[in-house]
């Protein structure tokens, strides 16, 4: 079992769900990833999803777009992440799981980046612009490094798609819970539960639900469905609006869980 699915499973066994966060790093400065990061893994939050600002950000909507260009006009870089990261690997606990579009990652040079991601403690990777049948060559220059490649599972994936993605993921499979780009949102789908049961039968390791939570209530109804959730756009905002109460109200709402009858 990788760290990254360990500590997702030790999040099981506590009765509670996962909580992802995702950050953009470097908005506000990348002086602030080490506090942001510090900061989230006193909360209490499971693993934690650290983004690269990307000038094309096409699966983004507009919060984490917007977070990117303030990150980007900060100079802020994936070789900046990745030595920021590896300047305080001692005091991270929770595994990292990075976030970046293809094009970064080919220009540092793939071999070059695995080395950086091992040197930044980096135990995961998310490359959304890379299909599933492109992925062989993420998992063969990170896998041996000890990185997980994380794959995403749309709604409009068909059963035998889902399954071939399901097999493929490593750590977690990333169950995107709508159609279309990120970001908050008030409603969802109310088909979801035939999906997500489909979902965890076809996989052998956690399923993890992202795009729109927002609220408690949202991690709490996602949560009865898969084993966790990831919250971006509203991490985003909270952070540059510096409510820090907002992330602990949305971390709780993981555990409330506690006691209940786990439904897996
Ligand atoms: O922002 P939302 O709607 O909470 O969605 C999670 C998301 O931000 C994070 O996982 C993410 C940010 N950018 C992405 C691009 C593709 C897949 C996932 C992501």
């Amino acid at each position: 079992m990788t760290t990254l699915q360990q500590a997702i499973e030790e999040t099981k066994i506590a009765g509670n769900k996962a909580f992802v966060p995702y950050i953009m790093a470097g908005d506000g400065g990348l002086e602030t990833l080490k506090p942001t990061i510090l900061k989230l893994q006193q909360m209490g939050v499971t693993a934690i999803e650290v983004g690269i600002p990307f000038t094309d950000p096409v699966a983004d909507g507009p919060t984490i777009e917007q977070a990117g260009e303030r990150a980007l006009a900060e100079g802020v870089t994936l070789r900046k992440v990745l030595e920021a990261l590896a300047s305080f690997k001692e005091e991270i606990r929770v595994p990292l799981v990075v976030m970046t579009y293809f094009n970064p990652v080919l220009a540092f040079g793939l071999e070059a980046f695995a080395k950086a991601c091992v040197a930044g403690g980096v135990k995961g990777l998310i490359v959304p612009d890379v299909p599933l049948e492109e992925s062989e060559i993420l998992r063969d220059t990170l896998n041996p490094h000890g990185i997980d490649i994380v794959q995403l599972v749309s709604l409009t994936s068909p059963p035998t798609r889902i399954a071939r993605i399901a097999a493929a993921s490593q750590g977690f499979v990333y169950a995107v819970t709508v159609n279309g780009i990120t970001g908050a949102r008030t409603s969802f789908a109310n088909d979801l539960s035939d999906h997500f049961a489909h979902l965890r039968e076809a996989s052998n390791i956690p399923v993890l639900a992202g795009f729109g939570i927002s609220t408690p209530e949202q991690v709490v109804s996602m949560g009865a469905l898969s084993d966790g959730v990831i919250v971006g756009s509203a991490i985003v905002t909270a952070l540059h609006e510096g409510n820090l109460e907002k992330i602990e109200a949305l971390v709780s709402a993981s555990t409330s869980f506690s006691g209940c009858p786990n439904i897996r």
